[in-house]
């Protein structure tokens, strides 16, 4: 009957408490007594709504009253509840319950205080002689609101000429003058108006200009605002505060925080619109009807006149700008309902009255000719309303429109417009940075940065913003690193070595004369020497180990490039001064081999001063793992190489001080954390005598140990930055000497290309080498038929290569089993292995010189390029074969004939697996915290954020100079990264 937005936000006004009010007795008297309660409630809503409908001579208010006899009293109930923002009277008869329960329970806690008392024990508290307050919470909101304020009133004393949508924004909660008591009756709204008049002539006028000076100020303002609750939007109803806290905006900054996806460009396409194209158009609503077409079957058409300069286009010539024609075109917008209920004619008018005749929109979606010249229909679009002066003004201006994405089932349409809203409400000194980061990293203010991200001039404007706030979320995150690890340092001296060392990092190293005994006479064992790269990270790690302060360090270097002989050097230097090393992998496999090379590099030593090491797997029998753990508990072991087992909770450690992570990416966070559990105690060092080199100070009695996490995967700098924080990470460079170029093929797996590989195979195996055959699954499946499986091919490939013994390995093997296989390829006893990926991270046979993959496709770039990494680990040239089950896939698998360089691969896999995934769950899952941020493009970004930190930190170690900057830091979630 009516659905007019004027009398909602009237019903909104000052008169709802009242309304509500009478509702609710209505409704609850309705309930006790059914019959006869009708007219009783019609004539009490009647008297006031005639009463507030003659004072304003509103009509719509009027047609409320034309309840027709058979009209039911729920239903207009109902529509009345709906009309004040309740989802239905159940709802707003609660709520008033609530409320006049809440003001119950105040009235009897005020009676429960003993008031002399407190007076007696607070002499300074002066119970009933509060000085006059304002009516804000905090005056620095003032200027904002006093101007929606002064406008509301201009357009309440004008009467229902003025725009009654924004004219009675506010929520109960914060509006000016719901501070007044909820007892006030109706009379209050003449009382409200004449409190406001004279509220807004005491105060000063508003110097919009003076506005950027209170930012000098920054310690007396604060940015709380941004935390405050959305209950203070204006305007917005407590339907949708509730929608907006169920979507999870609970403060005003998490709706700020909710970017736009993209901006529409409000010019209106040049040149004739074509059948079957996508557009994206604004125009103007000349009307929308709700149609009814049978009981259970209606349509909404919702016409939107566009205006378009349509050009005479010649096939050759580009038509001069005078040919050009303003043309206005109509869209008709048709949506379908079906169903008795969403059929009903009511239905279809609310949702036809949602859209009014003038009302400016901006549509997309595809369009189809229709039988008219110059209409069109569209059956799936999406149309945004343009609601508010800013829009509409934003529309004349031509500026870019802000498209946001819906959230948690919230309508794009309801996210702007309460992001309009709590622009509304933000002050120029909402920024906590210090004004000279901002001058020195040319960015905008927080203010300027919503405001442009959110409502730009212009495209420029924008990026401008989006570059201000993912500056910030590098430089909270790297202030907020920084600053634990000086909170982690002791004195003032310290803690400026260690920013000094932030900055100048290539200065901190422990040259290997200083390195202690057993990591020298490692070094000697070894049977070659340490690449320049490989030296100067154990020169770096060492330095850090040194430190009183956890180590947190990434050690990235491209498969084969000789990553473990530098954590085995940072462990012995660890064994060396007195406790223990962890070294975690993620197979079994890898652990064995692991404990093999270290255990034969030190049997190298001469003399007893061999550290005792131990290898814990899952496959450890529990009397050895019990006689291990025991070790590790009362010191006798001084290093363990293992998998998940090292951080079972029975795993103790009597001195642990360092834990290596081997392809930490393989890891959970969780899992690298929970190596921080097992603390260690100074105290409880294996021996003191070597403790010298150490200089961790006896007062501290425990410290988490030194985290060295280890990654082949190539990961961009900027975001291993990120993440790990400048200062902790070590990258190694080269490759160690005489290693040759792998001679890669990508064939296609047909007859011809096998016959090729089997030749090549024969050759290589003539020549004395070994060969891996990698297979994507164990057992043939009746579900994949294409895939060659390992197990299936074992015989046939014995056949084949008569005279050159195979082995077999996959996950389903026992443990020993493995060992043995693997054992056997590395002494020589078979020469080629047959295999399933279980070899791709870190099996080390340095004579494998050849390789073939079938069905290559199955796998991703990245992980091709780490199984192409166990050959050619020695000087023996090396070759690699992928083969395509299809021609299609082919030149996918021919990148890694290019290249060799896994950075380069990397980016080629993202780029292969197409932009729609640069942003999808798969890269965004990295990193949560950056809902902007791409690292591939905004890396430069964080290096300047990284510098801020340091700056800001550098002026005041402990923030106190920055107090805002503390509590912003202290509203961030910290991350938890890599045992954090
Ligand atoms: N400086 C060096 N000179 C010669 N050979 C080296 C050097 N450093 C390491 N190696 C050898 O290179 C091979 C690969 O080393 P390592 O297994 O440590 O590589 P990695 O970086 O861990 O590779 P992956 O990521 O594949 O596990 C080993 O056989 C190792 O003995």
């Amino acid at each position: 009957m009516i659905a007019s937005s004027s009398l909602q936000s009237w019903l909104k006004c000052g008169s709802d408490n009242n309304l509500a009010r009478v509702i609710s007795l209505e409704f609850r008297r309705g309930r006790s007594k059914r019959f006869g309660s009708k007219m009783r409630f019609r004539n009490a809503l009647g008297s006031r709504l005639f009463q507030w409908c003659s004072r304003e001579n509103h009509t719509s208010v009027r047609k409320l009253l034309e309840v027709d006899g058979t009209s039911e009293r729920s239903k207009l109930l109902k529509k009345v509840s709906v009309l004040m923002g309740y989802s239905n009277a159940q709802d707003l008869v609660e709520q008033q319950r609530a409320r006049r329960e809440s003001a119950t329970e105040l009235i009897s806690v005020f009676k429960e205080i003993d008031f002399p008392e407190i007076s007696a024990k607070f002499p300074c508290i002066k119970i009933g002689d509060a000085s006059p307050i304002d009516l804000y919470e905090d005056s620095t909101n003032m200027t904002c609101k006093e101007t929606v304020l002064s406008e509301n009133l201009t357009n309440f004393i004008r009467g229902s000429g003025g725009n009654l949508k924004t004219a009675y924004e506010f929520p109960n909660e914060c509006h000016p003058l719901r501070q007044t008591p909820t007892t006030a009756d109706d009379a209050s709204i003449t009382e409200e108006t004449s409190l406001m008049a004279h509220h807004i002539s005491q105060e000063p006028a508003v110097d919009k200009e003076a506005r950027p000076e209170s930012l000098a100020d920054a310690k007396t303002s604060d940015n709380s605002m941004l935390d405050k609750s959305i209950k203070c939007l204006p305007g917005t109803t407590s339907r949708q505060y509730r929608q907006l806290e169920d979507g999870g905006f609970h403060t005003v900054r998490k709706l700020l925080q909710h970017f736009p996806r993209t901006y529409a460009d409000l010019q209106n396409p040049q040149g004739p619109i074509e059948d079957g194209q996508y557009i994206m158009l604004f125009g103007t609503v000349i009307s929308s009807r709700g149609i009814k077409v049978k009981s259970t079957l209606g349509f909404l058409e919702v016409v939107v006149g566009c205006s378009i300069v349509e050009t005479e286009l010649s096939s050759s010539v580009k038509s001069s700008h005078s040919d050009a024609e303003q043309k206005t075109i109509h869209l008709h917008l048709k949506k379908f309902f079906s169903g008795t209920r969403f059929s009903s004619q009511y239905f279809l008018n609310c949702m036809s009255a949602k859209h009014k005749e003038g009302d400016l929109v901006y549509v997309s979606g595809k369009v189809k000719k229709a039988l008219a010249n110059g209409h069109y229909e569209l059956k799936e679009y999406t149309i945004d309303g343009l609601e508010g002066e800013g829009e509409q003004s934003s529309m004349l201006d031509r500026r870019p429109h802000p498209i946001y994405p819906s959230k948690a089932g919230l309508k794009p349409n309801l996210l702007g417009l309460s992001i309009s809203r709590a622009l509304k409400l933000l002050t120029p000194d909402v920024d906590p940075m210090p004004p000279d980061v901002l001058v020195e990293f040319n960015l905008p203010n927080l203010f300027d940065a919503y405001m442009g991200i959110h409502k730009p001039k212009d495209r420029n404007e924008a990026d401008f913003a989006r570059r201000r706030l993912i500056f910030d979320d590098f430089f909270y995150l790297q202030l907020g690193r920084l600053f634990q690890m000086l909170e982690a340092v002791g004195t003032r001296v310290e803690k400026e070595e260690l920013l000094y060392k932030c900055k100048n990092h290539e200065l901190n190293t422990v040259g290997v004369d200083d390195w202690s005994p057993l990591t020298k006479k490692l070094l000697k064992a070894l049977p070659y020497s340490l690449t320049p790269s490989q030296l100067n990270a154990v020169k770096e790690i060492i330095w850090d180990l040194r430190r009183p302060v956890p180590m947190n360090r990434l050690l990235q270097g491209d498969v084969g490039c000789g990553k473990t002989i530098v954590a085995f050097l940072a462990c012995m230097e660890v064994v060396s001064s007195g406790f223990q090393a962890a070294f975690m992998v993620p197979t079994e496999v890898l652990a064995v081999q692991h404990y093999e090379h270290l255990t034969s590099l030190l049997n190298k030593f001469d003399g007893d001063d061999k550290p005792n090491i131990a290898l814990l797997t899952g496959s450890t029998s529990t009397r050895e793992s019990r006689i291990i753990r025991n070790g590790l508990k009362t010191g006798d072991i001084a290093m363990v190489i293992g998998t998940h087992s090292l951080i079972a909770d029975k795993t103790d450690f009597s001195a642990l001080r360092i834990s290596v992570i081997d392809e930490q990416q393989r890891f959970g966070v969780v899992q690298r954390g929970r190596f921080n559990s097992k603390l260690y105690t100074s105290s409880s060092k294996l021996s003191d005598e070597n403790a010298s080199s150490d200089e961790a100070s006896d007062s501290e009695t425990f410290m988490a140990p030194h985290v060295l996490a280890m990654s082949a995967t190539p990961i961009p700098r900027t975001l291993a930055l990120a993440l790990y924080g400048d200062m902790s990470l070590t990258q190694i460079m080269d490759l160690p000497p005489g290693r040759q170029p792998i001679e890669t093929l990508a064939l296609e797996g047909n007859d011809a290309g096998f016959k090729t590989v089997f030749q090549m195979m024969r050759d290589e195996l003539k020549d004395g080498g070994k060969v891996y055959l990698v297979y994507p699954i164990i057992d043939e499946s009746e579900h994949l038929p294409q895939l060659r499986a390992a197990t299936a091919e074992f015989d046939s490939i014995k056949e084949k290569f008569e005279g050159y013994p195979c082995g077999l390995l996959h996950g389903r093997m026992r443990s020993d089993e493995k060992d043995e296989a693997l054992s056997s390829f590395r002494s020589g006893e078979t020469r080629i292995l047959l295999s399933t990926q279980v070899i791709e991270i870190g099996v080390d046979v340095p004579d494998a010189s050849m390789m073939v993959v079938m069905n290559a496709e199955r796998f991703g770039i990245a992980q091709l390029h780490q199984l192409r990494g166990r050959v050619g680990r020695g000087e023996r040239k090396s070759r690699c074969i992928f083969l395509a089950s299809t021609p299609s896939t082919l030149p996918r698998l021919k990148v890694l004939e290019k290249s060799a360089d896994g950075f380069y691969l990397a980016n080629a896999d993202l780029l292969l697996r197409g932009p729609g995934n640069l942003l999808g769950k798969k890269q965004s899952g990295h990193l949560p915290e950056f809902p902007i941020a791409r690292l591939e493009i905004d890396g430069g970004i964080l290096q300047e954020a990284h510098h801020a930190a340091l700056k800001v930190l550098a002026a005041s170690n402990d923030l106190a100079l920055y107090p805002r900057l503390k509590v912003e830091l202290s509203m961030r979630q910290p991350l938890c990264i890599l045992g954090d």
